[in-house]
């Protein structure tokens, strides 16, 4: 757990998660942290909190011990936005402190009550209403709805320019004491890019226009740190994350970056045998290409994989008259998430019937995918010669499309 400071007067309480599914069902290799922060100006206000996954309450307590603050000071609890993981303290902060006022937007009061019996106490905010704590410390506030709860809004510090983001602009990755852009070398910068992608497709993706309109607004705040509740806080250069946010709200609607995912899966070998012949011929294109294999991968890693991609090589099997169930299951999950128009390629093995291909169209319409495939390739059993030369001829056309497509 660390204790940072921010900004003159705002500091930053984080712990780190690891060895869990977050949301209970996304994989977190690297970890994840939870910010919370503390604006001392004449009054003391908390923005967001840690919750109670590994010991917390306890835990923000300690984090505030370190910073001298008794948490019977505390005047003002800021909830940017009330999923558990930022809200869940606040019942048993409770316990020992009552006199406090809950600062909120309206929806965000609805779920206070639905989650903790919570009605007292409570200022609901609107677009641009402030909070006047002394000392210079006015804070702003902006509803930014379905980013990605619709309670959600940030809260800008004008003192200090920092923008307090919640679940934008935030990342997976467990940080150190030293969680600041300005204090990471560029391949820790990198690491944590990667993570944020992860963090986007997993948490955010499916909300991509509403995160587009919340950087509209927040554009409009005079920002210098972004300091979100996961990940690093971004005091050198801000604009960075707005912008990495930015591609990755567009790459929902279809032009990510001139890269394919491959994912696969296979149960006696046939298709993986098509799939390392693949992997030999597009070594040799100019493009990057990242492969990722089901079930063994999670659909977290798969989302990861495919965001950033124009092109989509499906390789998998018929089973039981449909797709090899993995794929179906990590397709559909790619359709609620939006991860739409993309150009895409399928091929795969099957023995007397196929089916697979039958599914794959079912899945694309039912969650209106647009996909624009080239012709698809099915074997029996074991790829042919000639399979393969066709293989190798739609592969070179996915990678035209995809720079085509990119570069158009
Ligand atoms: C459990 C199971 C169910 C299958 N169901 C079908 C089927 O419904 N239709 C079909 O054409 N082939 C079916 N097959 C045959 C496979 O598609 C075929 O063996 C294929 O070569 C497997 O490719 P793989 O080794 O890449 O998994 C099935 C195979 C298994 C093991």
């Amino acid at each position: 757990m660390n204790v940072t400071t921010v900004a003159d007067g705002v500091y930053q309480l984080s712990v780190n998660i690891e060895n869990i599914l977050f949301e209970g069902l996304w994989e977190i290799p690297n970890g994840v942290s939870l910010n919370s922060y503390i604006i001392k100006g004449e009054k003391t206000a908390i923005v967001d909190g840690v919750c109670d996954w590994d010991g917390v309450p306890e835990t923000l307590f300690a984090l505030l011990d370190k910073l001298e603050i008794d948490p019977k000071s505390i005047e003002y609890l800021i909830i940017n936005h009330m999923e558990p993981d930022h809200s869940g303290w606040i019942e048993d902060f409770k316990k020992i402190h009552s006199d406090f006022k809950i600062i909120c937007t309206g929806k965000a009061a609805e779920l206070l009550e639905g989650f903790y019996d919570h009605t007292e106490n409570i200022t609901i905010v609107k677009d641009d209403d402030i909070l006047d704590l002394g000392n210079g410390h006015v804070l702003t506030f902006k509803e930014i709805p379905n980013v990605h709860w619709p309670d959600t809004m940030v809260t800008l510090d004008q003192k200090t320019g920092t923008l307090f983001s919640c679940d934008a602009f935030g990342g997976f990755g467990s940080v150190t004491s030293s969680n600041y852009d300005d204090a990471l070398t560029q391949d820790e910068i990198d690491f944590y890019e990667k993570e944020a992608v992860r963090y986007y497709a997993n948490i955010v993706g499916a909300f991509s226009m509403p995160v587009e309109k919340a950087i509209q607004k927040c554009q409009d705040l005079p920002v210098k740190i972004v300091a979100p509740g996961h990940g690093i806080v971004w005091r050198e250069n801000p604009q960075k994350i707005i912008d990495d946010y930015t591609r990755y709200a567009a790459y929902s609607k279809g032009i990510a970056k001139e890269r394919i995912s491959i994912i696969w899966g296979s149960m006696y070998g046939m298709t993986e045998k098509a799939v390392n012949f693949i992997k030999k011929i597009i070594e040799k294109e100019d493009i990057e290409v990242d492969i990722v294999r089901v079930p063994e991968s999670s659909w977290g890693t798969v989302l990861g994989s495919v965001w950033e991609s124009t092109g989509i090589i499906l390789a998998m099997p018929t089973y039981e008259y449909k797709m090899f169930p993995p794929m179906a299951a990590v397709l559909d999950e790619l359709g609620k998430k939006k991860v739409t128009k993309r150009k895409a390629f399928r091929l795969g093995s099957y023995g007397w019937s196929g089916g697979a291909q039958r599914e794959l169209d079912e899945i694309m319409t039912k969650q209106r995918m647009n996909w624009e495939f080239i012709d698809p390739v099915e074997f029996k059993g074991s790829p042919s010669q000639e399979d393969l030369k066709q293989i190798e001829n739609q592969v070179k056309e996915l990678v035209k499309l995809v720079k085509e497509t990119v570069n158009q």
